[in-house]
């Protein structure tokens, strides 16, 4: 059986404003293995990126177990989840989110510098070179991020992403702010990772896409609607 990833057992989240209480999960039960691509799409409105936050343990759910590669992380404080969420998960935004004033090659190794135990610059050198040649960018190692077309930047954002070896990809709207040409380079890159073993979860809008992921998930109201359990391939 292939390993876990992560697992979640009746997740819900609600969000409580004075008058309003709006439940924007309701006891999710998802389960991915390693290698797995998914893909979660739905209307505006239906949870997605309260989904992808918890996921990547930037808030905390209200009810339910979630565990990544073994560890339970429900009920973490701040510091613990920042602890997690640095050595474990990768992040692709829609906006690229580099820095301009650093270089590209700097900018993929900003995750190694800001782990507990740094590695040495020869190490981060030979894994900032194995991700730009991972995402075809090693030509560009010492421009700038305002050098490079949109979808160049973001392909160095998912060379920063996977630097530190996370555990998954989490990746919200990858192509929101790309023409179609570098939106469809973009997303032959996660394919490729995929192939080669990097487990992703990807937020989108955009069917097309959502239908490249191996498992389509439809998130309407809170709620699954399709294939919870990702060890049946889709
Ligand atoms: N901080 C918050 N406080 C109160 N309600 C919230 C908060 N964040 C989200 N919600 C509500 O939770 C529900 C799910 O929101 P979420 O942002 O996850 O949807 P989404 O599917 O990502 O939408 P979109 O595609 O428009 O980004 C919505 O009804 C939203 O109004």
């Amino acid at each position: 059986m292939s390993e876990i990833k992560i697992k979640m057992t009746g997740i819900s989240k609600i969000f409580e404003t004075e008058d309003l209480e709006t439940h924007a999960l309701k006891s999710i039960d998802l389960t991915i293995n390693a290698g797995d691509y998914v893909s979660i799409s739905g209307p505006s409105g239906c949870g997605k990126s309260t989904l992808l936050a918890i996921l990547g343990l930037l808030d905390m759910p209200s009810a339910g177990e979630y565990i990544i590669e073994g560890e339970n992380v429900s009920d973490l404080t701040l510091d613990q989840a920042a602890e997690i969420r640095n050595s474990k998960i990768g992040f692709i935004f829609q906006s690229f989110n580099l820095i301009d004033e650093l270089s590209v090659f700097d900018n993929v190794a900003l995750p190694l510098r800001y782990k507990d135990k740094v590695p040495s610059d020869a190490e981060i050198a030979t894994r900032v070179k194995a991700c730009l040649e991972m995402v075809d960018m090693s030509h560009r190692a010492s421009h700038k991020p305002n050098q490079l077309s949109g979808g160049q930047q973001q392909r160095i954002a998912i060379a920063r992403a996977l630097v530190a070896e996370p555990a998954i990809l989490l990746v919200d709207e990858p192509t929101g702010n790309l023409d179609s040409k570098s939106g469809d380079q973009v997303m032959d890159v996660l394919e490729k990772l995929n192939n080669s073993g990097t487990t992703i979860c990807m937020v989108t809008h955009d069917p097309r896409y959502a239908d490249m992921a191996k498992t389509q998930l439809k998130l309407l109201d809170g709620s699954i609607l399709t294939s919870p359990d990702l060890q049946v391939a889709v």
